[in-house]
């Protein structure tokens, strides 16, 4: 290790750099635009490459571009990696405070290459800035990211890239910096070779947590009412199924609730039909409100929805039916009147098929006898 060229091991990381630029450039033009920070996480690997470009000329280049330069590059990537990370969870980015950082690098490296030329001060500088971004971008994401796979992953790669570079100040305490970057040593070849794959797993990070997003979002649009909240109607039936399934096996089957909304051409009509599906999405938004947690409401079809009750009788639906009518009559303008039709899971010879019929024919009887209000079928 310690007899590899450090020329070579930037070279790696450049090359790291450019793959990576690449594959975040053409996955930003085939991703919404909605889902945010996808550019800044490709423009990232370019100033590292760049950063990188100029590490390797030293000698070749003036130390302002080989020195200052590639350093504040660096520095410059590793802060645009973090506004993407930013703007992907939704937060407004932090430019006003790492721009000043920024220009404090670019000042406290000029004067280290050129006032008072010290390696030693320089990497000390440069290593403790570096642990600010990736600790600040650490942490937010400890706070904001949620705990799917890529953001773990992402998080990982950070506490290890800290640790390395800790290890690189222990380094610089013990006297083990070397004449200058170039100089071959375990300490130099141990942080590039880390950096190096730090890039390598930060990019990956950035494409598996837009690709989870995308799942996500393709997810929830495949199950979801376009709407309301509710979920769509094939959602619901499969939910349905599912939980007739689970009460054959053990027992405590659910209770269904066909609901339909009264007299709703005639808001339509009078309110137009924006009004109305404010009606609708009001309507959602109160019932959802009052259900627990296991319970599911789908849109069945125009004004008609659905909710599944897990592991509920007659009796405890009915007052969940109760409260349904009680949170739409609370003077609220889009407040409505609603029917509901509600039958209980009878035992493992009952269908959804039956239920829903028998739900169907609680509902046209509630219609029949006057609307707002709730028969058991
Ligand atoms: N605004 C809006 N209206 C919808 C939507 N889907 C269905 N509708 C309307 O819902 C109304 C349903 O009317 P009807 O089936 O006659 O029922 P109703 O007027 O509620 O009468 P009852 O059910 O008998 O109380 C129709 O005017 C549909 O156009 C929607 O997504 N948005």
């Amino acid at each position: 290790m310690t007899n590899l060229d450090p020329r070579s091991m930037i070279a790696l990381a450049g090359f790291m750099s450019a793959l990576m630029a690449i594959v975040l450039a053409c996955m930003r033009r085939y991703y919404p635009p909605h889902i945010r920070g996808i550019g800044a996480w490709a423009a990232a690997p370019v100033f590292w490459l760049a950063s990188t470009a100029l590490f390797s000329s030293r000698g070749l280049v003036p130390d302002w571009m080989g020195l200052v330069g590639a350093n504040t590059l660096l520095v410059l990537g590793t802060m645009t990696y973090y506004m993407g990370t930013r703007a992907f969870l939704g937060h407004r980015h932090t430019w006003r405070i790492w721009s000043g950082v920024l220009l404090l690098c670019l000042g406290v490296f000029t004067w280290l290459s050129y006032g008072w030329p010290n390696y030693e001060a320089r990497l000390t500088f440069f290593t403790l800035v570096m642990s600010c971004i990736y600790g600040a971008q650490l942490r937010f994401l400890l706070r904001f990211g949620g705990s799917n796979f890529p953001v773990r992953l992402v998080e990982v790669v950070l506490v290890l890239h800290l640790a390395t570079l800790l290890m690189r100040l222990g380094s610089i305490f013990a006297g083990h910096t070397g004449a200058n970057l170039m100089e071959p040593s375990i300490y130099q070849n141990l942080y590039i070779g880390a950096y190096a794959l730090t890039v390598l797993m930060l990019s990956i990070g950035a494409l598996l947590m837009a690709t989870d997003r995308l799942r996500t979002e393709l997810e929830h649009l495949a199950t979801h009412d376009s709407l309301t909240p509710a979920l769509n109607r094939r959602a619901l039936l499969q939910r349905c199924e599912e939980e007739i399934e689970r009460a054959r096996r053990y027992g405590g089957g659910p209770s269904l609730m066909m609901l339909d909304l009264d007299h709703f051409k005639a808001v339509n009509d009078s309110c137009g039909h924006q009004h109305g599906d404010a009606v609708l999405v009001h309507f959602v938004g109160r019932t959802l409100a009052v259900l627990r947690t296991p319970d599911r409401m789908g849109r069945y079809g125009g004004e008609e929805f659905m909710v599944l009750l897990p592991g509920t009788d007659a009796t405890a639906a009915l007052n969940v039916a109760r409260r349904i009518h009680a949170t739409l009559a609370v003077g609220h303008a889009l407040d409505c009147k609603v029917s509901i039709g509600l039958t209980q899971w009878t035992g493992p010879e009952d269908t959804l098929d039956a239920m829903l019929a028998r739900a169907d024919a609680a509902l046209y009887r509630a219609k029949a006898q006057g609307r707002n209000q709730t028969v058991v079928g």
